[in-house]
């Protein structure tokens, strides 16, 4: 399966490294390919280095201005012009979609991600990978928007929540189709 995986740039500590790990490992394994943003930096390198070191593949999808930190050696690696185009191929390439913790620029994958499901225009499954409760506060905010009746269609619909790596895969694996 290809599986779309959005994630940290930045450097962070055991808490977010240590569960990315054991999903890099799980997807390796698994003889998946990741799909993420192609950068050798922070958490991407985490995923990038354990899906490799575990046999699965790698299919980066960089953009113009940051392409200078691409990772080399990889089994396919596009340059999208800018942001939009990026999200778009990330988007088109994967099965199922993965959201890892992250910052502004995850959050902003997320939402559209989330918003093109919710207009149906795409119907893949797609995962909030919730390492060390990071995303708790997210979650209730969502709720909350499905209870007020905010979001056209339920939130289950939407995203599913996984707690640790096996479940996320174990999700995308039963809800992902023409795999
Ligand atoms: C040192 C250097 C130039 C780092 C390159 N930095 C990046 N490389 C690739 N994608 C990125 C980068 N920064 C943000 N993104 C995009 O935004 C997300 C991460 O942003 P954030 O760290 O959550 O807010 C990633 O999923 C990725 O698609």
């Amino acid at each position: 399966m290809n599986i779309t995986v959005f994630c940290s740039a930045a450097e962070l500590d055991e808490r977010y490294t240590a569960p990315a790990r054991e999903f890099a490992a799980l997807l390796g394994r698994g003889g998946h390919t990741m799909v993420w943003g192609g950068s050798d930096v922070g958490l991407m390198k985490v995923m990038a280095d354990g899906v490799e070191q575990a046999g699965g593949r790698l299919s980066g999808v960089s953009v113009e201005f940051l392409s200078h930190a691409a990772r080399h050696g990889v089994d396919e690696m596009i340059v999208a012009r800018d942001l939009a185009e990026r999200k778009a191929e990330m988007l088109a390439r994967g099965d199922a979609i993965v959201v890892m913790v992250g910052g502004t620029g995850t959050m902003d994958e997320a939402t559209e991600i989330m918003e093109l499901k919710k207009h149906g225009l795409h119907d893949k499954p797609v995962v909030l990978l919730n390492a060390d409760g990071f995303y708790d506060g997210l979650k209730i905010q969502l709720q909350r928007m499905d209870k007020e009746g905010f979001l056209h269609r339920p939130l289950a619909e939407l995203v599913y929540f996984a707690e640790d790596g096996a479940s996320a895969l174990a999700y995308l694996e039963e809800n992902a189709p023409g795999r």
